[in-house]
């Protein structure tokens, strides 16, 4: 939770968070997928995106690569628009800080997300252990219920997703071409209690998203 700022009061809004709720028939909450790139969070959350869709339930996924093209663009991406310094200094790379300042972001557009009444499925790498748990006290701290993040564990090994490499990001990695990357020159800090680990080297997609689902019935975030 940020600082209070006396010259920044916050706004209720007219419409209460329960209310929308109430409009949907289930409640608002965050899936925060975790783990290496190739792992399988985007297509895992994308299946469970599919499945919610299918019963009901309104949905949305924040994804890693898909947001680093708007809100948490790359320096790079940026000076396309703007000047170098500007893409320097709001352009977010791959270092400690600017991962942990994307994964703030992240998880403050969830927060708000899941305020609208959405389940919000998020597919980030999000390597490092105090980030993932500063959002889940953010998030948690919006409702008295206080259990509104769910944290998923893709938990596949580094050499099956060396073996997928579907962007050839490994293999540039390992080549030196790309430098702190997770798993190879970089961190990844593996939850120690998250609500769900899924064996992500074993098991379809589809059977993947299955279990995310049940979990999500048995914990009441969804009905049956
Ligand atoms: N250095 C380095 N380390 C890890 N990943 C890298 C790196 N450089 C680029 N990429 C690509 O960016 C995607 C990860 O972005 P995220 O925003 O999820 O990363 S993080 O949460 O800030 O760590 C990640 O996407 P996924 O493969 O979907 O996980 C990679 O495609
Ligand atoms: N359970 C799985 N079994 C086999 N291949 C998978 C599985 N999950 C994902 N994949 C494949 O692995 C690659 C990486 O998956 P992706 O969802 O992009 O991972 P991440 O978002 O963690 O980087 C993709 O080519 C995808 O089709």
């Amino acid at each position: 939770m940020s600082k209070e700022d006396p010259i920044v009061v916050w706004h209720e809004s007219s419409v209460s968070r329960e209310q929308r709720e109430k409009l949907n028939a289930h409640r608002g909450c965050v899936v925060w997928f975790t783990g290496l790139s190739g792992s399988g969070k985007s297509t895992v959350a994308n299946a469970v995106d599919r499945l919610l869709f299918e019963r009901g339930v309104r949905t949305y996924v924040l994804d890693g690569d898909n947001v680093r093209h708007g809100l948490n663009a790359t320096p790079a991406m940026l000076t396309e628009q703007f000047d170098e310094a500007f893409g320097q200094r709001f352009g977010l790379g791959f270092g400690q800080q600017d991962r942990e300042e994307n994964i703030r972001r992240v998880g403050a557009v969830a927060r708000l997300m899941a305020d609208a009444g959405l389940v919000t499925l998020t597919a980030f790498v999000s390597p490092y252990r105090k980030d993932r748990d500063s959002v889940r006290a953010t998030v948690n701290a919006a409702t008295a219920a206080g259990n509104d993040f769910v944290e998923v564990f893709v938990d596949t090994p580094l050499e099956v997703c060396e073996s997928r490499d579907p962007k050839g990001l490994y293999k540039k990695a390992r080549a030196g071409e790309i430098k702190n990357f997770t798993g190879i020159d970089a961190p990844y800090e593996a939850p120690n209690e998250a609500e769900i680990t899924l064996d992500g080297g074993t098991g379809t997609p589809e059977e993947l998203a299955k279990q995310v689902v049940e979990h999500l019935v048995a914990l009441g975030k969804i009905t049956a």
